[in-house]
């Protein structure tokens, strides 16, 4: 495993150094020993002896960034100017704009794009409803929408505070698979006001992808929308964390010798993610599952069960796992699990617990920003290790799934996303690693691979064609398709 730092801080340090020979290697030095890894050097201006320098560098936290600039400043002959913080650099003003698509140079460009000329278009749609798909936005457009309660594993932070997020899905959809994707955070919690206004919502949309909804309310939100809407609505940490899991464990699977039906699994935080995940390894097979909340390994012995106040998904999950009614927390009950799945938050898991597994562990510790257990600290005792970061091998991460799911979907107008679309994705993903080219580092198609959206979509798409799900009309939703690789040449 890499034991570098990971990129949550990436900094430029505006640095005047005495221009004299050794320097700059001082600086490096400095820089090196407080924790640092230098990214680029630039040399910005040389005036009067002094050469000033833009250093990029990266750091893990807020001290080492402290420890960094004091090295710096200690080193005779320097003196830092000023330090950037690149990933806020990156956000000022949001991450996306709009940009359009036709000129707009000329009267009649003005009286086609907008007023005289496209009443008719108005009109045509208002005969045909369905012509929305052909004439606007909605055929390649979906919805990102949270209500900031669940952001990756900063818990309920608000709709204000969701907005990098949402942005960040937003940005991914469009680099990886074409889609345009657009931010929508809530200041409701709602599941009744949710619901209302995305309905009401949906004629701009072709799809709804719910992301960052916590758990239980982001189940009846999806059901409800999903039998409602027309378009596929898609809860993308349920799903796409299941289908990429599914995805990563019929590799590791492979890679250890394993079939899915024999093994155990532990997952530990039930909520969106770890409800979903429980769901597509039962439905690929895997019988003998425990899964931990917060107060620990849930049963149907467990006194919340047993006084009714237990949630009805909950419920359902102590009747369908865990028959021998393992009680205690993650580290407890992990004996002999072939597989840890964590879903729930910052080193939830001990290391030293995970030696207490079967043979030929694998860990899949998705919690982000920071895992249930570190891939350093589990080193000793596991053979597979991923997380939902991309700082080390194997990452996790439902940006895997969700543009070519959505390609899939869109392309064919798909009404829903089925169970099977979901295991037609994760095959897709799985067969992206060649089976002779699986090692424990790679179980997973890097998230920057680009045959991975286009594979999904297309087992999607084709896998939507043949349950019928495609919709009856979808000559446009493939031109949508063509225009995407037209743009993307
Ligand atoms: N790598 C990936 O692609 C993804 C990772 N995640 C991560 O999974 C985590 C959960 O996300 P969601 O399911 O969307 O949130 P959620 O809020 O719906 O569920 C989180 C659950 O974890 C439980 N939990 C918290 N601390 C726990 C502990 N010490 N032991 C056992 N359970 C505990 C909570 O009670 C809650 O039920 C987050 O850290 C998120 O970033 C989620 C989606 C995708
Ligand atoms: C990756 C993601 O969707 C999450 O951590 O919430
Ligand atoms: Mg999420």
């Amino acid at each position: 495993m890499p034991s570098t730092p990971s990129a949550q801080f990436s900094l430029t340090i505006r640095v005047e150094i005495a221009d004299r020979p050794g320097m700059l290697g001082r600086v490096a030095t400095a820089i090196g020993d407080a924790g640092g890894t230098i990214g680029a050097v630039d040399l910005v201006a040389i005036e009067d002896g002094l050469a000033v320098r833009d250093i990029t560098a990266l750091c893990s936290d807020q001290s080492e960034w402290d420890g960094i600039t004091a090295a710096i400043a200690a080193v005779d002959g320097t003196r830092v100017l000023d330090t950037t913080d690149r990933t806020f650099q990156m956000h000022l003003g949001g991450k996306i704009e709009l940009h359009s698509k036709s000129p707009l140079k000329t009267r009649d460009d003005l009286s086609m794009a907008y007023t005289p000329g496209v009443a008719r278009v108005c009109k045509a749609i208002h005969e045909d409803r369905d012509k929305a798909f052909q004439y606007t936005i909605k055929r390649n457009t979906v919805a990102v929408v949270s209500d900031g309660t669940a952001v990756l594993g900063l818990g309920d932070i608000g709709p204000e505070a969701a907005m990098p997020v949402m942005e960040g899905k937003a940005v991914l959809f469009k680099e990886f698979a074409g889609v345009d994707a657009f931010p929508i955070c809530l200041d409701t919690k709602d599941p009744d006001e949710i619901v209302a206004i995305v309905k009401a919502l949906a004629p701009t949309f072709g799809g709804i992808n719910l992301e960052d909804i916590s758990a239980p309310r982001c189940f009846e939100i999806e059901d409800r929308l999903a039998a409602e809407l027309d378009i596929p609505v898609f809860h993308d940490d349920q799903h796409g964390t299941a289908v990429v899991t599914l995805a990563a464990l019929i590799n590791a699977a492979k890679l250890t010798g394993r079939e899915l039906r024999d093994m155990r699994v532990l997952v530990t935080g039930l909520g969106a993610a770890g409800v979903a995940v429980t769901k597509i390894l039962q439905s690929a097979g895997v019988t003998e599952i425990v899964g931990c909340d917060s107060k620990g390994a849930v049963h149907i012995g467990r006194p919340d069960y047993l006084d009714g106040s237990m949630n009805p998904i909950k419920r359902w999950y102590a009747e369908t796992t865990n028959p021998e009614r393992r009680e205690g927390r993650p580290g407890d009950v992990i004996d002999g699990m072939d597989l840890f799945v964590g879903v729930s938050g910052a080193r939830v898991m001990p290391a030293e617990a995970l030696a207490r597994m079967a043979k030929d562990p694998i860990v899949f510790a998705m919690a982000n920003p920071n895992p249930e257990v570190s891939p350093e600290e589990a080193a000793p005792y596991v053979r597979v290790m991923a997380t939902g970061r991309s700082d080390y091998p194997n990452q996790i991460n439902n940006v895997l799934c969700f543009p070519g799911i959505f390609r899939g979907a869109l392309d064919v107008r798909a009404n829903h996303i089925t169970e099977g679309m979901k295991m037609a994705a994760a095959r897709a993903i799985a067969e992206i690693v060649p089976e002779d080219e699986l090692r424990e580092d790679y179980i997973i198609p890097s998230v920057f691979n680009r045959d991975v959206a286009p594979a999904v979509a297309a087992a999607v798409a084709e896998q939507a064609r043949s349950a019928g799900e495609a919709h009856a009309h979808n000559e446009l939703g493939f031109a949508a398709t063509d225009e995407v690789r037209v743009a993307a040449g």
